[in-house]
């Protein structure tokens, strides 16, 4: 479904071939690529941004929740820490997911590509040689993932949190900029809750019984491993809820609120009260691994702004990305903060977007907005501007 009255009037002027010229918005997430056309509400595919390889260059793109594995194959990455270090492998997955699943023709496309808030020059500069260099797009724009979600909610001052897969971000915006002194990130996210619930299951269960995968006999380890995490993800996905208070947790009624889940072999799982310890680790983490609560996040973010900005960012903070889906977080989140001794004064508000698919795909929805702006064409870095000033160039026109 198009963005209302967002798209087909700003592109070109209707005529049979503009579609070719409609923006490519891209993001890869930790767990999730997001990719599709600019104008549209969702991304066009979601798939995961692990892929697998046979020990040379050939990637082959994986599937969420699939009945099969690729064989004799390993799972490999071209991120680190959410950001590409292998713009190689970036390229083939790319050039794969245009083979197999949206035909786009990149010499003819612009690539709107979305960018972690803590992305670097050296990043961005890679990231623009591999665009023209090897995936061969007509233009280029980035942007970051934080500011586009805080186009959604149209708002300019708010304090994005972001808690997706790998990473959680605290980003103050200020005015429609990234405040960098105040962006934090921590690796308590979705995945650090999936690998605690596993090892709490892999416990109950047979370790095969925690597989979907009908050729599971021909498949290497760390292929067992990724499929493993996905039903983890998928029973996490239905039943983790937070509780109002730390406390409530030992009220767990086990007559009451056990649940179970059949797995694919017809093993019963039984769900206890790990549903509600588990996801705890957001704001009470294991203390020997480190970690900061969500809520000590949010506090030594605000801490590191202006004096001036803190009451605003308070009074507007934005919960987008996977966790936010979480069972009662925002009303949690809510209470851990307003009981927090932060350095100034003012009501605490915590919003989310109108509807689950922004809270999902946030900065997608974002970049597919300013995608399809009738301005956006001012703003594209194109292959010439490339050939004539090099990388370099993108650097002035980025927005933040
Ligand atoms: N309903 C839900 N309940 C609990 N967790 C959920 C729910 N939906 C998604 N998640 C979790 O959210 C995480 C994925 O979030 P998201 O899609 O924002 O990540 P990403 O953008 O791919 O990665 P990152 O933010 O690290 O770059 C996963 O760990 C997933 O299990």
């Amino acid at each position: 479904m198009y963005l209302p009255g967002r798209r087909k009037d700003n592109f070109k002027d209707g005529t049979t071939d503009y579609c070719k010229n409609i923006p490519f918005v891209l993001e890869f997430g930790g767990l999730t690529t997001r990719a599709g056309y600019a104008g549209y509400e969702t991304p066009t595919i979601q798939i995961p941004t692990d892929y697998a390889t046979k020990g040379n260059n050939e990637i082959e793109l994986l599937e969420f929740y699939s009945p099969k594995a690729p064989e004799n194959s390993e799972i490999s990455s071209f991120l680190s820490q959410g950001m590409v270090n292998n713009w190689e492998q970036a390229s083939n997955f790319i050039e794969q997911i245009n083979k197999k699943l949206m035909q786009i023709n990149p010499s003819e496309t612009p690539l709107f590509l979305i960018e972690q808030a803590l992305s670097t020059k050296d990043v961005r500069q890679k990231c623009v040689e591999a665009v023209f260099e090897s995936m061969n797009f007509a233009a280029l724009f980035i942007h970051k993932a934080p500011v586009l979600s805080s186009y959604v909610l149209a708002k300019e001052t708010i304090l994005l949190v972001d808690s997706g897969a790998y990473s959680t971000y605290v980003v103050p915006i200020v005015e429609g900029y990234v405040n960098q002194k105040g962006v934090i990130r921590s690796d308590v996210a979705g995945e650090y809750l999936t690998k605690s619930l596993g090892n709490v299951w892999k416990s109950k269960v047979e370790h095969e019984s925690l597989n979907r995968f009908t050729n599971y006999a021909k498949i290497t380890q760390s292929m067992k491993n990724w499929g493993a995490n996905d039903i983890i993800r998928e029973i996490k996905s239905r039943n983790i809820k937070l509780k109002e208070t730390r406390q409530d947790i030992i009220k767990f009624n086990h007559a009451v609120d056990t649940q179970i889940f059949e797995l694919p072999d017809k093993q019963k799982l039984e769900i206890l009260n790990e549903m509600f310890e588990v996801p705890e680790l957001l704001f009470n983490p294991i203390p020997e691994e480190n970690f900061m609560g969500l809520q000590d996040l949010i506090k030594q973010s605000i801490e590191r702004v202006d004096a001036e900005n803190r009451r605003e960012l308070l009074n507007n903070i934005m919960v987008v990305g996977g966790n936010s889906m979480i069972p009662n977080l925002i009303e949690r989140l809510q209470r851990e903060i307003t009981q927090l001794e932060i350095n100034t004064s003012g009501r605490v508000k915590i919003y989310t977007t109108q509807t689950i698919n922004e809270r999902a795909h946030s900065s997608w929805v974002g970049g597919s907005i300013v995608a399809s702006m009738s301005t956006f064409d001012n703003l594209l870095m194109t292959k010439r501007d490339y050939d004539e000033h090099g990388p370099i160039l993108i650097e002035r026109k980025v927005l933040f």
